[in-house]
């Protein structure tokens, strides 16, 4: 019996006491912008379409309507040109793709990183673990080594890889983060989702109208949250703690969002009834979430949600009659960056904690004590995370 005890007291001594915490938050894109007003006719210049008039129009049409002002790039005109199999429709291109990505996505992640490593202003050798996701690019080992050498990280850091979440991958993260923050005392988990647009750009199709609403949206972007639970008091400032998270796969939603890694790169495909399926099959995911926060309104809480595509955040607003300003931090990362896949929402925690500040809110949940961070992608699938904001002090 004493035994037993002193093996439960050794085990809880183990872990943290308190909620994972958000530490700090870092984020990177390539250096060129490009505006979406702009894009249709570098689009259809660079992929030698010009002559597919209506589904050119179509394509100007779709991104006026996109809710985004610009997109940034790591795949130039120049890049572009330079590998002229990538600006086909579907010819055999994928060693080139994977060449950028194998590159490019640690190095994007490098940069997110140093900005939150900057902010969190601790020593890079108490970093503990790595989780990174990134549905760009595929290699062993893979871009949590890659990013580990390149920050200099204690070879000994405790690293996880998650490859082709989709765009759900910024919420798994949380999570994933979370459980290790939690479950092992002192843990400081490097927290990164780092996407880039060279596995899907192609040329468009008339067959493949989906693909074409993606290259209206998608754009490159990387995030790092550097988690970890009991804050060191006036060493560390947490901006949110992270209280529950889970994820369902939505009813009826198979084949609504998939991708297939092929010679030709990551080939995807969307259903028109995206938007619909997640508004009518949440509720059961919120309801539960919102249960941990003790079941206030929907409009009582903050919502941090996967810029998927400007439909889709319209339908979530009607279906849960959220006032405008909920969807503010989503709609200006939307206008701002595009659909970054995975990275997206952390970029809207970011944007959540900065407009707080800006509007003088007493939180960092826009004066809201519990907020929602909503990822989707593949599946359907659906993560939800719980955080608490924070007061906001001088
Ligand atoms: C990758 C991941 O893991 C996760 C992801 O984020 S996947 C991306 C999820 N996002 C989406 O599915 C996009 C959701 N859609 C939207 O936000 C909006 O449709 C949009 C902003 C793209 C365009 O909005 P819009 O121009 O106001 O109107 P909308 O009528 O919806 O679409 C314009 C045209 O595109 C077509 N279209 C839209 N979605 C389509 C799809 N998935 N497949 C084929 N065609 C589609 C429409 O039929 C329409 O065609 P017509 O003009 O010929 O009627």
């Amino acid at each position: 019996m004493a035994n037993n005890d002193n093996v439960t007291t050794a085990y809880k001594h183990q872990r943290a006491n308190g909620p994972a915490t958000v530490l700090a938050i870092g984020k990177a894109v390539p250096p060129t912008a490009y505006p979406q007003s702009e894009y249709p006719d570098f689009f259809f210049d660079v992929t030698n379409t010009n002559h597919k008039t209506d589904l050119k129009t179509k394509f100007s049409r779709i991104c006026k309507n996109s809710g985004i002002n610009k997109r940034y790039f790591h795949c130039t005109e120049e890049i572009l040109k330079a590998n002229p199999a990538m600006c086909t429709y579907k010819d055999p291109s994928l060693n080139v793709r994977q060449d950028i990505a194998i590159r490019e996505v640690p190095r994007l992640a490098e940069k997110a990183a140093i900005q939150a490593l900057a902010e969190w202003g601790q020593s890079r050798d108490e970093i503990t673990h790595v989780v990174f996701a990134t549905t760009s690019g595929v290699n062993m080992p893979g871009a949590d080594l890659t990013l580990t050498r390149l920050l200099g990280l204690n070879p000994m850091v405790k690293r996880t890889m998650l490859y082709q979440q989709g765009c759900f991958g910024g919420a798994t993260v949380l999570r994933v983060a979370k459980d290790l923050a939690e479950n092992n005392k002192g843990a400081r988990v490097l927290t990164v989702v780092s996407e880039l647009t060279c596995v899907t750009f192609r040329a468009p199709n008339e067959e493949h109208l989906d693909n074409l609403v993606g290259s209206a949206i998608f754009g490159d972007g990387a995030a790092c949250l550097i988690i970890g639970s009991d804050p060191v008091p006036q060493v560390e400032r947490p901006h949110f703690e992270i209280h529950w998270s889970g994820e369902t796969i939505l009813p009826e939603s198979d084949g609504a969002i998939e991708g297939r890694l092929t010679e030709a790169g990551l080939i995807f495909h969307l259903l028109k009834d995206v938007p619909g399926l997640i508004s009518r099959n949440t509720l059961p995911i919120f309801t539960k979430a919102a249960e941990v926060a003790g079941s206030p309104g929907w409009n009582n809480l903050f919502w941090c949600v996967h810029p998927g595509g400007r439909a889709i955040l319209d339908e979530v607003e009607r279906t849960l009659s959220l006032k405008p300003e909920k969807m503010r931090a989503t709609r200006d990362v939307l206008y701002d960056y595009g659909n970054m896949s995975g990275a997206s929402v952390l970029f809207v925690l970011d944007q959540m904690r900065k407009l707080s500040a800006e509007q003088n809110s007493t939180t960092t949940g826009q004066g809201c004590d519990w907020g929602l961070v909503v990822g989707f992608g593949p599946g359907l699938t659906v993560e939800v995370s719980v955080l608490k904001a924070v007061p906001i002090t001088d």
